[in-house]
């Protein structure tokens, strides 16, 4: 059984949220960055109109936006979650932070000194989400990585009680080996797409395997 946290990201349709908010993920993740999930913010108002989230948290994710981008988002939409996912600097987040009340998230890609990037951004955020580190790509890879470091990020956040998600990659063929390190968030993209839109077969498949024996416990 996972106790883990789901986030589904890159909802880029109507039918993407209608699916996602069947499912039984925590967050929804929207994509506000150059990216082919690219959305906008009142397209996502429109679709938000006609769904029942079943309280579900929504998640607005940038990478390297400008004060007014975040702006502009956070005046259309109800978000729960900022994840910011390129090299913001401290100082957006904390001007972010005198509109924004909800949690901010930093995303950071897994290499030798990921844990140091972790020192450096704990005291502006909430929680980080650890992703595959892929060159000239932010994000959204569909790439996992060597998971054998995912113990040192649990220590590590829950140390600083900080979230953490773990990101690139996963899906219904390796949701059982990542839930059973026991990170507290998983965050998937590409794994529970197929033709570029959300599958509710894959969704289901991964959660089936994922809350596989949740009935015995
Ligand atoms: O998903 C994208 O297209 C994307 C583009 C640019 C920055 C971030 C992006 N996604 C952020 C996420 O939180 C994804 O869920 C995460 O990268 C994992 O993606 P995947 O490997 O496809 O499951």
């Amino acid at each position: 059984m996972s106790n883990a946290l789901i986030k589904y990201c890159g909802v880029r349709s109507l039918e993407d949220l209608q699916i996602v908010s069947a499912s039984r993920a925590d967050f929804i993740g929207f994509i506000f960055a150059e990216s082919k999930r690219k959305v906008y913010p009142l397209q996502v108002k429109q679709w938000l109109e006609k769904v029942d989230l079943k309280g579900k948290r929504l998640v607005a994710v940038f990478v390297n936006p400008t004060l007014s981008e975040v702006e502009e988002v956070l005046s259309n939409l109800a978000i729960d979650v900022i994840q910011f996912h390129g090299n913001e600097l401290p100082e957006l987040i904390e001007k972010t932070k005198v509109a924004f009340t909800g949690s901010i998230w930093k995303a950071l890609h897994h290499h030798q000194e990921t844990l140091q990037e972790i020192d450096y951004y704990k005291d502006f955020v909430d929680g980080f989400v650890i992703d595959s580190r892929i060159d000239g790509q932010w994000g959204g890879t569909g790439v996992s990585f060597d998971w054998s470091a995912v113990p040192h990020y649990i220590n590590y956040t829950a140390s600083i009680k900080k979230a953490l998600l773990i990101a690139g990659g996963v899906n219904e063929n390796n949701i059982e080996q990542l839930a059973s390190i026991n990170p507290p968030g998983i965050d998937i993209s590409s794994g529970i797409e197929e033709n570029d839109r959300k599958s509710k077969i894959k969704i289901r498949l991964l959660e089936e395997r994922m809350f596989r024996n949740d009935k015995l416990s």
